[in-house]
């Protein structure tokens, strides 16, 4: 019996966790005893029914989650498809006194309609996100069976609404250490910088530490998850743990942290930074998911692929191999985009947008035959339509599109740098009737230079 449901799990679940997520480059530090959770949850992979809850925090300081979000969440995620269960919690209460980690400078305040309308937003996203993370999961482990665990979702404002400071600070205050506090990353990187740091900002920790007392005192939750920005944060918490839950020798708490995910000149990719690329797909459209991923570099491919998939290291390891074998292709480029896509967004989404980016870059077979509708769809879904009148001309369509002037646009043209259909036809000045060229006499493939072709409505 138990050799029968071994030989069914995927032979992902056999692996211990902590070391899959470890070889994945998904963990930045784990806090002691690390041996002890190794060894419960191999306990579990080995067929005992050793579930832990684990969670991870969001400040609704945004409308939408963004793809830096997602690294500690796809922790959360490896866990869930494995049986067991995450929280995650929006900050209804820490979002009102801004969280220092990694900042430089203070956060303004956010207006309360706002606030709200960003809580809403991100607990449907994060609902979402294992939703869509549970149909992905079935679809690429058709041939087992999976037990998912269950994700709930919190917001800290529930419990924080009740507590009275007076309270508070009388039941807590003194088992809250001044000197720890003061020795958190976020505390002396501001103060070393000069930056100011209101008391709000200071006692943030108190408010996180508090967060996870409170989900492991009532509801075991003994691991927390966070990028490793939030590590002062999360030990906050783990202190308080120790020093008022008997429990915790039987069941000691957990901080995780996973490495912060960078540009290529090492800023955080954030709200901060005000580089996101958030997963909302009225401000991402998936295309736009689908382009940034289709954009990695070759020596980012694998790590993607580790962090934001849930495909098996060994089948990662084959696609980056064949990638590498004709890089040109950008495979592994394709892979990661439509992996991704799939996940955030589903299949669907992600078949056009593939479909879109076969368009665009030139990946079209010479006679492949395009439905004009069907583009006019998918690139105003996509929203990279141009429109045009079948009267303009070409320099007139060129210079605006390029968004440069008439002469630069004379001059790419002499170049013979602009093509008609994708990369099929050469264009010359003297062109002066579009009909000929448009697909289903509605729709007009330019490509300007290398890289980029526009897909234009032509009335
Ligand atoms: N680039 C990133 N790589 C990995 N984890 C990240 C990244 N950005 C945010 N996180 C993690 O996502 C969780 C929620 O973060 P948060 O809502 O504060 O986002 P943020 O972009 O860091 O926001 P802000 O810039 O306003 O601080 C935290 O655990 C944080 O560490
Ligand atoms: N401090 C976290 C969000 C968070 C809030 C409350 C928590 O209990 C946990 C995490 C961040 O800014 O990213």
């Amino acid at each position: 019996m138990f050799l029968r449901r071994y030989l069914s799990t995927p032979s992902v679940l056999r692996e211990n966790l902590i070391k899959e997520l470890q070889l994945r480059g998904l963990i930045a530090q784990i806090s002691k005893p690390e041996k002890w959770l190794v060894e419960k949850l191999q306990s579990r992979d080995n067929g005992n029914n050793n579930k832990v809850k684990l969670y991870c925090g969001v400040d609704p300081t945004a409308k939408s989650l963004h793809l830096g979000n997602l690294v500690p969440l796809m922790v959360l995620l490896n866990f869930y498809v494995r049986g067991h269960s995450v929280v995650t919690l929006v900050g209804g209460a820490t979002g009102r006194v801004g969280d220092p980690s990694g900042r430089i400078t203070e956060r303004s305040e956010m207006a309360t309609d706002i606030r709200a309308n960003n809580i809403e937003a991100i607990s449907e996203q994060l609902v979402r996100f294992f939703k869509n993370g549970k149909k992905y999961y079935e679809r690429k482990n058709k041939h087992n069976t999976v037990e998912f665990g269950e994700h709930i979702l919190k917001d800290n404002y529930s419990w924080w609404k009740e507590v009275k400071m007076l309270d508070f600070l009388a039941q807590y205050g003194r088992h809250i250490r001044v000197q720890a506090m003061l020795s958190r990353d976020s505390v002396t990187s501001r103060l070393a910088n000069q930056g100011s740091l209101g008391f709000n900002e200071f006692t943030y920790q108190i408010l996180q530490a508090y967060d996870f007392f409170h989900l492991y005192k009532e509801h075991n939750v003994s691991i927390q998850v966070g990028g490793n920005d939030q590590w002062g944060n999360i030990t906050a918490g783990l202190d308080l743990i120790g020093r008022l839950e008997p429990k915790s020798k039987e069941l000691p708490a957990f901080a995780v942290t996973t490495p912060l995910l960078s540009t290529a000149n090492g800023e955080k990719f954030g709200k901060s930074a005000g580089n996101a690329v958030f997963i909302d797909p009225e401000i991402n459209t998936p295309f736009e998911i689908f382009q940034f991923f289709y954009n990695t570099e070759d020596a980012d491919i694998a790590r993607f692929l580790q962090i934001f998939t849930l495909l098996p290291r060994g089948k990662i390891q084959s696609i980056v191999a064949d990638h590498l074998r004709s890089p040109h292709l950008r495979k592994g480029q394709n892979i990661l985009a439509k992996e991704v896509t799939e996940l955030l967004h589903g299949v669907d989404a992600s078949n056009e947008a593939e479909e879109v980016s076969n368009v665009l870059f030139g990946k079209l077979k010479r006679h492949e035959k395009l439905d004009a509708s069907r583009l006019i769809e998918l690139c105003s879904k996509a929203r990279i339509l141009q429109h045009a009148n079948k009267s303009e001309n070409l320099i007139d369509l060129l210079a605006r599109l390029t968004n440069d002037s008439k002469s630069a646009a004379k001059r790419k043209i002499s170049q013979g740098s602009i093509y008609l259909h994708s990369d099929q036809i050469k264009v010359s000045e003297s062109l002066t009737n579009w009909d000929p060229y448009l697909i289903d006499n509605k729709v007009l493939l330019m490509k300007i230079g290398k890289q980029k072709t526009f897909v234009i409505e032509m009335k």
